[in-house]
């Protein structure tokens, strides 16, 4: 239950004034559907006001606040053209100019032979001082709430920025002082403000360094954020680790087979990576790490061996991935691994329906299969495992802390393994990850040869298209990926439609097309198609991105380059540049490129270290964006500014070390103030770890 002194912050943004259903409906895709999320969403810029000159001496293009009287009002004479109000002081006259204006409005705001305050950008046209819609229009009372600093906003279609900023302002109102879950020394040393006062300032900037990050009021809401952030993951880590996990060895049969038939020898990472992995399986403790391999390195035969682990020693593993085809795939090179064993692997997926899915699921509960690969259908509640040792989650960012806790919970000392391929730079990982131990594929299987990537516009697709002749002469197969669409899922099945139309009209029926649109197992047999050759060039949407393996496919074309993260074409890019042969990557984009999208594509093709693309993607983006909002699971902060907060980061990870060894259920006065922030910042679910008091 959230305490409640949060309570009138956990209603919804309608409750403040002005927040009517249309209004909040904007608001809330910006902001969030509660009145702290308002209290999170904080200025970019500001506007100073304070400037007053008299009419003689406004500059061209200030903002500034005059105080004027109203002379007389010449309405428009026609649509086009503009209402104007002439006004003076003692200095000279100038003309406010209004477009569309209603005249009654007008009228009653700027009453003739009145004296009004009035605020805006002014510059002189045909030598006459002009003010273009004020912002602000005021009686003579009103004159120190118009001459001040009014921050701006990121803000929406129909949320103007004067509402916002009331908005945000009656939020403020709702704020209550909180019990201070900060060390009290290292607030004091960080002279950081309490956190009312801290959301106030931060909310009103009076010079451009207030919206710094380094601010002492931005400093500490970033790190009360990332203090949540941390302390959640270690509740969630100390409840896993605490239930007691179960020693798990196995005689290394069955690895032997498999290492044996393998016709490559493993990397020192993979090696290292088992031994890692086969330690904490033995440990009475329960498992969970994270295994992270850049495209291409190899993670699947470290999670095959870790499952024969927990086979060896009579239990179930699961293989788990994030879509039907990665699924098939595992199955497609697990199986044919596991001939020469005992071991017959069952594949799960959503498409297994009705009679099917309860046989399988009979298996798997009665223990008659050791081996499950699926999706992450697996998942769900109906799934009754009769022992299971080992999950694997191969997760490319989908799954969150509380499902692998969730997912752990199915078996009752199950060990977690999660494998992700994409690359995650330090800062975050400690933000999304801090809860696991870390395995790492540092180096990718001997022999591989760098992708030769080419950054072009698509004016030359044509000559792309048609230069595909020679290599696939040469024996090449080719993906061909379709532009992002993000607003509509249709617009981007056309264009693959209309790109694989096109195709065919030069190559006939040695092209392919996949997406996700199509049914299951329609993908299948084009996939299958593929793999087996019978079609040279595969023309997909992102569907490909992730973990497709096709060793012998040696070309990647990518058209509208530029709409994809760097992350997203890191992953489409590994799936070539797997097997032995050399091979190419053209990067299509459209023109005119952004200096942005030039220094993105040029790290594209200067690199193709996924830690260097996501840290300079993580520079040029900033952290929320680094893995396109489509398919990130890492936490988006609110108010912590990665990499600028990183030092905060750190000493939050130490603080909360500190903090669970004085007071382990956080019980003290401290320990309940922590509590409330864990609520604040929604990681409740984290609270349900302690012992209740
Ligand atoms: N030690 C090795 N030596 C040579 N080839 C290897 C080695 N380990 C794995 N491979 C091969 O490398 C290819 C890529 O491996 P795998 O599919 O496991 O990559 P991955 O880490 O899952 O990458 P992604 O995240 O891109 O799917 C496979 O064809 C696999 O058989």
């Amino acid at each position: 239950m959230r305490p409640e002194i949060l309570f009138p912050l956990f209603r919804p943004i309608t409750a403040l004034a002005g927040v009517g259903p249309r209004i909040s409906k904007l608001m809330e895709k910006l902001t969030g559907e509660h009145i702290v999320d308002i209290l999170w969403h904080l200025p970019t810029s500001f506007v100073d006001r304070r400037f007053t000159p008299t009419i003689a001496d406004a500059p061209d293009h200030a903002i500034v606040t005059l105080e004027v009287t109203v002379a007389k009002h010449f309405p428009s004479r026609n649509r086009r053209a503009p209402y104007k109000v002439s006004c003076f002081d003692e200095t000279g006259h100038m003309d406010l100019v209004f477009f569309n204006a209603r005249a009654d409005y007008l009228k009653k705001q700027l009453p003739e032979g009145e004296t009004r305050i009035v605020s805006g950008t002014v510059e002189r046209f045909q030598g006459v001082l002009q003010m273009t819609h004020p912002d602000r229009m005021g009686s003579l009372d009103e004159k120190e709430d118009i001459q001040t600093v009014d921050p701006v906003y990121p803000l929406t279609a129909g949320v103007t920025n004067k509402l916002m900023g009331k908005t945000v302002q009656h939020a403020l109102e709702q704020t209550t002082a909180l019990p201070e879950w900060l060390n009290e020394a290292f607030k004091k040393v960080k002279n950081w403000p309490d956190w009312q006062d801290a959301l106030t300032s931060a909310h009103h900037p009076g010079c451009e360094e207030d919206l710094f990050a380094d601010t002492p009021a931005r400093e500490r809401l970033a790190y009360d954020e990332l203090l949540a952030n941390q302390l959640a993951l270690a509740l969630v880590r100390r409840t896993v680790r605490r239930a007691a996990g179960r020693s798990i060895t196995g005689n290394g049969s069955l690895r032997k087979t498999i290492r044996d038939a393998l016709p490559f020898d493993l990397t020192t990472s993979q090696e290292d990576s088992l031994k890692e992995i086969e330690t904490d399986m033995a440990e009475p403790l329960r498992m969970l790490r994270l295994l992270q391999g850049d495209v291409g390195s190899g993670k699947t035969v470290v999670a095959l061996l870790s499952a024969l682990t927990a086979i060896e020693a009579g239990l179930q593993a699961v293989i788990m991935a994030p879509t039907e085809i990665l699924a098939r795939q595992h199955m497609e090179t697990i199986a044919p691994l596991l001939t020469g064993t005992p071991i017959n692997p069952i594949l799960l997926t959503g498409r297994d329906k009705g009679k099917k899915r309860q046989a399988i699921l009979e298996q798997i509960a009665s223990g008659e299969v050791q081996l499950i690969i699926g999706t992450h259908a697996l998942f769900q509640d109906d799934v009754d495992f009769a022992n299971l040792g080992l999950a694997i989650i191969d997760e490319q960012h989908r799954f969150g802390v509380h499902q692998r806790l969730a997912l752990a919970s199915k078996g009752q000392h199950v060990d977690v393994l999660v494998m992700t391929a994409t690359p995650i730079p330090r800062t975050l990982m400690l933000t999304a990850y801090g809860d696991m131990d870390v395995s790492r594929l540092l180096e990718k299987p001997a022999g591989r040869k760098p992708v030769d990537t080419r950054v072009m516009p698509l004016a030359k697709l044509e000559e792309v298209a048609f230069g595909l002749k020679r290599m696939i002469d040469k024996g090449a197969r080719i993906y061909w990926v379709c532009p992002l669409v993000e607003e509509s899922d249709k617009i981007e099945v056309a264009a693959a439609q209309e790109r694989f139309e096109h195709l065919q009209s030069l190559y006939g029926a040695r092209v392919g097309l996949v997406h996700g649109k199509m049914k299951g197992t329609e993908k299948d047999a084009v996939m299958a198609a593929f793999v087996a050759g019978d079609i040279d060039i595969l023309v997909a949407t992102t569907v490909i991105e992730v973990g497709v393996n096709v060793p012998e496919a040696t070309v990647m074309i990518v058209e509208h380059a530029e709409r994809f993260g760097l992350a997203q074409l890191h992953q489409l890019r590994g799936r070539i540049g797997r097997g032995m042969d050399a091979s190419t990557c053209l990067l299509l984009y459209g023109t005119p490129l952004s200096e942005n999208g030039q220094a993105r594509l040029k790290i594209m093709r200067d690199t193709e270290d996924g830690f260097i693309i996501a840290e300079e993607d993580l520079r040029l983006r900033g952290a929320g964006e680094v893995l396109g909002t489509r398919q990130s699971g890492l936490p988006e902060f609110k108010l912590a500014q990665l990499p600028a907060h990183e030092d905060l980061l750190a000493a939050a990870r130490d603080d909360v070390k500190l903090i669970l060894e004085q007071d382990p259920e956080l019980q003290t006065e401290r320990g309940q103030a922590l509590r409330t922030l864990l609520y604040l910042f929604e990681e409740d679910a984290s609270v349900g770890y302690l012992r209740s008091g």
